[in-house]
């Protein structure tokens, strides 16, 4: 991991995060596309002036197809959990800033969680190692739940939370708040570049639900599912969606 990168990542989720927070306090409604626009152009300008020789690949931004032969590309999600955001009292909205370098992946990450006034990054997580609980908790979308989730908390005894925001719920599992995070039926690379960055610099498991690595900056960046779990519950998981 890169260390100064990984400390760009966090800064700039932070001041965007600052920045949505100031939008939202602004009123408004449209809210949701300002967040979205300004957080954009934030992140955008400073990626510029900081890593001039860099790609980008932005959920709010035109794909550039220089990406594709690039070496190193920020892959970013100006406002993760656009719905959540835009719902009075809601915390479960993220910010998403990753590093991907060519032959290597994820290099550094950061998402920040401004309604908790919280900024995870790479270079800086703390690996928990509590007992996991009897029922296991697992968080899936709020909106957009899997359609096997029911049947795997069955089969594994746990709990099913909704939350929005792929980075809100990759960053609960970090903080030993749930054990696993799935996700299947759509999603794309900026909504998991940074929680996966994240996730697996605590030495979580991140991989697809059947198993097989997360693979970035492809030229459609279309990456529908993902699994974020405690290393130790990763095979049982696995399992259990492959049983149903
Ligand atoms: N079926 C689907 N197809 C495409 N994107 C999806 C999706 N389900 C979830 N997502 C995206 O994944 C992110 C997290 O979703 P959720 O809150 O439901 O877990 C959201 O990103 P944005 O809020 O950045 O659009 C959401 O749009
Ligand atoms: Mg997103």
């Amino acid at each position: 991991m890169s260390d100064a990168d990984a400390r760009l990542a966090a800064r700039l989720a932070r001041e965007a995060g600052d920045l949505l927070l100031k939008i939202r306090e602004s009123g408004g409604d449209d809210l949701m596309r300002r967040g979205d626009a300004e957080s954009n152009a934030f992140l955008l300008a400073e990626l510029a002036a900081c890593r001039p020789d860099d790609a980008v690949l932005s959920e709010e931004a035109a794909d550039d197809p220089a990406r594709l032969g690039a070496s190193r590309v920020w892959i970013v999600d100006p406002l993760d959990g656009t719905r959540e955001y835009g719902r009075p009292g809601r915390v479960d909205w993220a910010v998403h800033v990753a590093l991907w370098q060519r032959g290597r992946g994820i290099m550094a990450a950061a998402v920040a969680v401004p309604g908790l006034n919280l900024v995870h990054a790479s270079d800086d997580v703390v690996r928990k190692s509590a007992p996991a609980p009897a029922v296991p908790r697992i968080l899936v979308s709020d909106s957009r739940p899997p359609s096997f989730a029911a049947a795997v908390a069955d089969d594994l005894g746990a709990v099913l939370t909704p939350m929005g925001s792929a980075g809100a719920k990759a960053t609960a599992v970090l903080r030993g708040e749930a054990e696993a995070f799935v996700h299947a039926g759509g999603q794309w690379e900026w909504d998991s570049a940074a929680p996966v960055g994240v996730a697996l610099a605590a030495g979580l498991h991140a991989s697809r639900v059947d198993g097989s690595p997360l693979v970035y900056n492809r030229p459609h960046p279309y990456l529908p599912d993902l699994l974020i779990c405690r290393a130790d519950a990763a095979p049982r998981v696995l399992a259990a969606i492959r049983a149903t």
